[in-house]
């Protein structure tokens, strides 16, 4: 692209020296700098680029847009803006030329649910046999093929540059998981979405956020982002049942539709609910009619995510039998109340708990399939939010023995995250064992014939961060080998 062309997207800067003609590509890591591509400062966490503006440079970079003069030398040309985490939203949506707008865009936000509802849409537009996009917690996932990424949501160039993958191959749609912390840095910026979708709001992520009201603000961005132009077909999905609801209502002049289970003014209400033994049923109280669905994903939470992408398809046309047809072909969203396939005699489930609602909705799922006692395996992450852990303690107790553990536990020790979570305990029927692998093997050890165990807060991950470093780690590779020494 033409860098001039380019830098129109930035309308207040100052240029020093001269311009190249062209821009290869826009990178804000030094380490993949190509020739000719303009390399964009940005102020981390833990680093600043403004340091590695020079090795960017030395590895081809021909513009660089930083926020202050920097000792780069006469030829190279310096783009001087006020912010450059708002620059490369600018810069990223022009340079891959607004590609947000080619395809549907289905954002899902809250604090729980995003990964499943996002999974559940890709998977129905599998089933349709339609292309899609997806990108969150798992990865990117690109047709059916999955790329790793960092966060949840990714930075702003990185967003741009799946969406535009994504129009590339042809998708009609990519769904992303949008987190409060991608709304709250401006990852987002440039994203033209035409569904957003609430899942719901409890406690998490406070050590970010300072408080539940800042918190559930920055979750409300992605309605008001929608913008106000009502030519455009968008459409606004809300969970009838949470209270922040009303308040995102308020903040978007598109439609909004409502689901729920509880409210009886949700626009698709799930009643007459079933939980067999692993399929899931109930009818949908729709403004067409009444709909009965069939699902073999588990527990109530299910029904509200499945609800929610019901939705969000109703809304872009399609019709409820066609939508219906492809729920009852679901697979499992993996790592999420996933059955662990074993020989052994007790029932074991994989599930990504980590906040205290997760852990009540988890254990409420769990109960129509229980027949002995739930053992159930919490871990939380060292160095993030500790104000959720005795909280988290709290609802596992509804469990007839809890295991307290780890499960990235970074640079914090053991004790210290498994001695904040057993504040919360409200019986005294618990082990605090920080070593995870540990952890999982006591789980078996405790097992009787016919009772249940849940590993909660590893879900689909294969790994561990201890310190910086990731470690493989399986709960269910674990148990398996231990319960097969121990009862087969
Ligand atoms: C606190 C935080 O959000 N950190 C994010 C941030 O990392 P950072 O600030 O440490 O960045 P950095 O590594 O210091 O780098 C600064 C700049 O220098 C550049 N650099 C760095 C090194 C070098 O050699 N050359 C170079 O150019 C980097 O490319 C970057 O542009 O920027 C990185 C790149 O975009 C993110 O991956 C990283 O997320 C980390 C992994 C993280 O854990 N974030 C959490 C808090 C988060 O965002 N979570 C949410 C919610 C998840 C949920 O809902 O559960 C999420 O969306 O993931
Ligand atoms: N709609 C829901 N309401 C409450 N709890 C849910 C819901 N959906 C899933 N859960 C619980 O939360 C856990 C995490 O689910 P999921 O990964 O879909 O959420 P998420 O919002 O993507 O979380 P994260 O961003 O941390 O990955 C599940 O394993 C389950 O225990």
């Amino acid at each position: 692209m033409y860098a001039e062309e380019l830098l129109s997207a930035l309308p207040l800067k100052k240029i020093i020296g001269v311009l190249p003609d062209q821009v290869s590509d826009i990178v804000v890591d030094s380490r993949s700098v190509q020739p000719n591509s303009m390399f964009v400062c940005i102020k981390g966490y833990t680093v600043d680029g403004h340091d590695y503006a020079q090795k960017a440079v030395d590895g081809g970079a021909t513009i660089v847009v930083t926020e202050r003069k920097l000792p780069l030398g006469e030829s190279i040309a310096q783009v001087i803006v006020k912010d450059t985490d708002r620059a490369v939203g600018l810069l990223a949506a022009k340079f891959f030329d607004y590609p947000s707008k080619d395809i549907t865009m289905i954002g899902v936000t809250g604090t729980n649910g995003k990964t499943s509802v996002t999974g559940i849409i890709q998977n129905i537009m599998h089933g349709m046999g339609e292309k899609s996009a997806l990108s969150g917690t798992i990865g990117f996932n690109l047709n059916g093929i999955l790329y790793e990424s960092a966060n949840t949501t990714s930075d702003a160039l990185s967003t741009q540059q799946m969406i535009f993958r994504a129009k590339m191959e042809g998708c009609r749609l990519m769904t992303m998981e949008v987190s409060s912390h991608g709304l709250a840095l401006g990852r987002l910026a440039g994203v033209d979405y035409d569904v957003a979708i609430f899942t719901n709001l409890t406690h998490d992520h406070l050590d970010f956020h300072g408080t539940m009201e800042e918190y559930g603000h920055a979750k409300g961005l992605l309605f008001s982002q929608l913008g106000q132009d009502l030519e455009k077909n968008k459409f606004v999905v809300l969970n009838a049942d949470d209270a922040w609801s009303e308040r995102y209502a308020a903040m978007t002049p598109f439609p909004v539709w409502t689901y729920g289970l509880k409210n009886e003014t949700a626009d698709f209400r799930a009643i007459n609910c079933e939980y067999h033994d692993y399929m899931t049923s109930f009818d949908v109280e729709m403004p067409e009619g009444i709909y009965r669905v069939k699902m073999n994903l588990l527990g109530e939470f299910n029904i509200y995510n499945v609800l929610a992408a019901m939705v969000a398809f109703y809304a872009r046309g399609y019709s409820m039998e066609s939508i219906i047809e492809q729920i009852e072909q679901l697979p499992p969203v993996k790592g999420r109340m996933e059955k662990v396939c074993s020989d052994l005699p007790v029932q074991m489930f994989i599930d990504y708990a980590h906040t205290p609602d997760a852990i009540e909705k988890a254990i409420e799922a769990a109960q129509p399939y229980k027949k002995g006692k739930l053992i159930f395996l919490v871990g939380t992450g060292g160095n993030r939010d500790k104000t959720k852990r005795p909280a988290m303690a709290e609802k596992a107790s509804a469990a007839e023995y809890v295991i307290l553990t780890t499960d990235d536990p970074r640079y914090e020790d053991y004790d210290s995250i498994t001695s904040d979570l057993a504040k919360g305990m409200l019986h005294d029927n618990y082990a605090c064992i920080g070593d995870r692998a540990e952890a999982v093997r006591h789980a078996i050890e405790v097992a009787e014939p016919g009772d249940m165990i849940i590993f909660a807060g590893k879900g689909h991950e294969d790994y561990q961060i201890i310190e910086n470093t990731k470690f493989p780690h399986s709960d269910a590779e674990i148990a398996i080998e231990a319960g097969r020494l121990k009862f087969v």
